[in-house]
């Protein structure tokens, strides 16, 4: 299993007001699959993904993700947990801007163990001819192409993904899902996606919907399709 939720739960507090962001929510979730995740604004998405990817901590039940409990680690292991297991793509690319394209990737594959060669990953996503340049000469799909590549030569088992596609339009969006579905393929790598695109379901082996902090329901896909036959919603 890429990472077991038992029970967990997790609360926000803001002066008197609790939100439990996660309320008792447990699903277990097999290696190698992509897994989406669907569910109305507030619904726990990001606070699931952030749990999951040790951005967070619970504040109760057990998360087990890669066979380590991330509930036993202190900041320094989960840190470590990080670096060893997790990369992460966001909406917004968080690029460094005074680093080209290169640079930014590089800086994946130096905090890794066993990372993955940038010039094989700057040509996997389409990046090579654009590597000298700077964030702020780029179009937005190709800073998130460049984000996608400095997650990946790092060779994480799990890849994050926050709306990954959420800023792009239909082609470009489409081109980022090809190439997220052909690193799963590739080298195996979990993928665990939000989405508020509900077409996008159509490309996972299982797909959550979560509601009010907890998931409402999980669905198996068999035959999960290519990312550029996902319907546009
Ligand atoms: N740092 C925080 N402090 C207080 N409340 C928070 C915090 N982060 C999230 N919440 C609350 O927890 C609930 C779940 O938020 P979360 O961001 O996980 O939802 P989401 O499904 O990802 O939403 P969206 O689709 O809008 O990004 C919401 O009610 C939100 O207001």
């Amino acid at each position: 299993m890429s990472f077991i939720f038992e029970n967990v739960r997790k609360i926000y507090r803001t002066g008197e007001v609790e939100v439990p962001a996660l309320n008792d929510v447990s699903i277990a979730c097999g290696k190698g699959e992509i897994i989406v995740i669907l569910g109305p604004s507030g619904s726990g998405k990001s606070t699931f993904l952030n749990v999951a990817g040790g951005i967070d901590r619970a504040d109760g039940g057990q998360v087990t993700v890669q066979g380590e409990n991330l509930h036993e680690m202190n900041d320094r292991q989960l840190t470590l947990f990080r670096r060893k297991h997790a990369g992460f793509i966001f909406q917004s690319y968080n690029l460094i801007s005074a680093l080209t394209v290169r640079e930014n990737v590089e800086t994946g594959a130096d905090i890794s163990d066993h990372p993955l060669s940038p010039d094989e990953i700057l040509d996997k996503v389409g990046m090579s001819e654009h590597q000298h340049k700077f964030p702020h000469q780029l179009s937005g799909g190709e800073q998130q192409r460049t984000a996608i590549a400095r997650a990946i030569v790092k060779n994480p088992s799990i890849l994050f993904c926050d709306e990954p596609t959420g800023a792009l339009d239909e082609e470009t969006g489409k081109k980022i899902l090809s190439l997220i579905q052909e690193i799963n393929v590739i080298y195996g790598t979990t993928i665990l996606m939000i989405t508020h695109n509900p077409g996008i379901a159509d490309m996972a082996h299982t797909v959550m919907k979560m509601k009010s902090g907890k998931i409402i329901e999980t669905v198996k896909n068999e035959a999960p399709i290519p990312a550029e036959q996902v319907k546009w919603v």
